[in-house]
């Protein structure tokens, strides 16, 4: 096991939520190392706002969270109103794993972005917990104990100097949390780190606990009780707790593996090392698919242009009264106009439409459930530029998939057109339609003509600015589907007005 000789000790912490009000008052406590603490209070006492303080994932400063106090872990100092704390690796109560990524990538990007490579110890340490859980397994085919295992392990290699469990036995029967109390206690234990665990079911973790504290609501103070969850039951009844009883249904898999070291766990060896260039790749790759190039949306989009081809060239053609006369007497003049409309406003537009409609969708509904599932506080709380790789992987892809869905537009829409132009005039060859459909687009040498930069504008900036939107309201406050839901919603109606709107103004500007 590695070890760290570090002890938390935290000396007159206060903290006032955003409204003003105190939550906690003049709090000082030590957590040894390789000691165990829980931490016990009534509902909305402030006890994950503890755990969340500790592992840096507290809003503070004007408007938000007001926060004093000292806070001193090894060769580390800090004035908690003015620095964040990040000593504390966090294991969210809900895991907050990272589902478009595999059980191994989970570990890796944790790894990756420790600062510093595992040593072989630690990394052997968090891995023993995975010996029955394959390297490729995807997060969703993990049943309910491996993914605790795979988001306990994940902190672990974090590294961080002190281990903070947000809730970790709720949802699990009395047999499951204790078996899950005795692999905290055994990792704490060798690692020789402090560990602090927010419980509200008290029995089943008291007995690896070494001590108890107690936020008490009506001094709103942290003071340390006795290891006796009868007095613990009665201290919170007294608090007007209102706690809830377990309803969960969650599992631990008691199947896991415990502190030895399996020769033949592949966990170590696939570790590896990979630089944040990669993980930027990683998520490039991830959105370049869903965003640019899903079967579905090649089709989606053809058909789009294809419907577009066909119906400006179709109704170009019989939009007057005096039927084949005017027609073939007018007919060079209107294809010229149908080429240039549909090259620079028609297809550009609906090409724009239909990709950022669909995208917003998407996108709304990845940065929403990354929200609601605590995925960026997990990422924060490991040190991962979660929003530096995830949205500029998002932007960028929106304009150069808007630009490639352009290209791909136009070349349907075209094919379209001649086809449809073709069946109207037979007896016409393709050599006339060509020359007139093109010639308000491309110059002779074959050069296309400068008010194509502009439309190259239009859909690559109506592409940014929409996923723009779809990132801020996606990633907006988010405690419910319904909020998603909602959303999803918002950033197709408020990314599609973008569209229109910029490209109204450039075309009236520039055409
Ligand atoms: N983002 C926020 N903005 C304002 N107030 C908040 C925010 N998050 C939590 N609170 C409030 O701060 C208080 C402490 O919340 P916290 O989640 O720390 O409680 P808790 O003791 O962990 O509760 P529980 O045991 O029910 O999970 C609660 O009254 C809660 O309503």
């Amino acid at each position: 096991m590695t070890t760290m000789n570090n002890a938390l000790e935290i000396a007159g912490l206060g903290i006032r939520r955003p409204t003003g009000a105190v939550l906690v008052r003049d709090a000082t406590f030590t957590i040894k190392p390789a000691e165990i603490v829980l931490l016990v209070g009534p509902s909305g006492s402030g006890k994950s706002t503890i755990v969340k303080l500790l592992g840096g994932l507290l809003e503070t400063g004007p408007g938000g969270w007001g926060v004093t106090g000292r806070l001193t872990c090894g060769d580390r100092k800090l004035d908690l109103e003015s620095e964040r704390s990040h000593v504390g690796g966090i294991v969210f109560q809900d895991h907050a794993l990272f589902n478009d990524l595999s059980a191994l990538e989970n570990l890796r990007i944790a790894a990756d972005h420790a600062g510093r490579p595992p040593a072989p110890a630690l990394l052997a340490d968090a891995t023993a917990l995975l010996g029955d859980i394959g390297v490729h397994k995807t997060v969703a085919s993990c049943s309910g104990g491996q993914r605790q295992r795979l988001a306990i392990a994940r902190t672990l290699l974090a590294d961080r100097p002190v281990l903070l469990f947000d809730e970790p036995n709720s949802g699990l029967d009395v047999r499951m949390a204790r078996r899950l109390g005795e692999l905290i206690r055994d990792l704490c234990v060798g690692m020789g780190k402090p560990a602090l665990i927010v419980a509200h079911h008290v029995k089943d973790l008291l007995p690896v606990a070494d001590r108890v504290l107690l936020l008490d609501t009506r001094s709103r103070r942290l003071v340390e009780v006795p290891k006796d969850a009868d007095a613990i039951e009665a201290e919170l009844m007294k608090l007007d707790s209102g706690s809830a009883a377990s309803t969960g249904t969650a599992q631990i898999d008691t199947a896991a593996p415990q502190n030895g070291k399996d020769r033949r766990n592949p966990w170590p060896s696939s570790i590896g090392h990979r630089s944040r260039l990669y993980w930027f790749g990683r998520y490039m790759a991830e959105y370049f698919w869903e965003l640019c190039v899903s079967p579905l949306m090649l089709i989606y989009m053809g058909a789009g242009a294809l419907i577009m081809g066909f119906v400006s060239m179709w109704f170009g053609f019989h939009y007057n009264s005096f039927g084949g006369y005017l027609k073939s007497l007018l007919h060079d003049e209107t294809l010229v106009g149908l080429g240039l409309v549909q090259g620079t406003v028609a297809v550009p537009l609906i090409s724009s439409i239909l990709f950022v409609a669909r995208n917003n969708a998407i996108i709304a509904a990845d940065i929403g459930n990354r929200v609601l599932s605590s995925q960026f506080k997990a990422m924060d709380n490991l040190g991962i530029t979660a929003r530096t790789y995830i949205y500029s992987a998002i932007l960028i892809n929106m304009v150069m998939g808007a630009l490639m869905l352009l290209v791909l537009s136009l070349g349907v829409a075209g094919w379209s057109s001649m086809q449809t132009w073709h069946l109207q005039f037979p007896q016409q060859n393709f050599e006339l339609w060509r020359e007139h459909f093109f010639q308000k687009l491309i110059l002779e040498g074959g050069h296309v003509t400068p008010r194509m930069g502009w439309v190259l504008l239009k859909v690559g900036l109506s592409a940014l600015l929409a996923g723009a939107a779809a990132i801020v309201i996606g990633g907006g406050r988010k405690e419910s589907v319904l909020e998603i839901n909602a959303a999803i919603a918002r950033s197709i109606i408020i990314g599609v007005t973008l569209t229109l709107l910029v490209h109204a103004v450039i075309s009236v500007l520039t055409l």
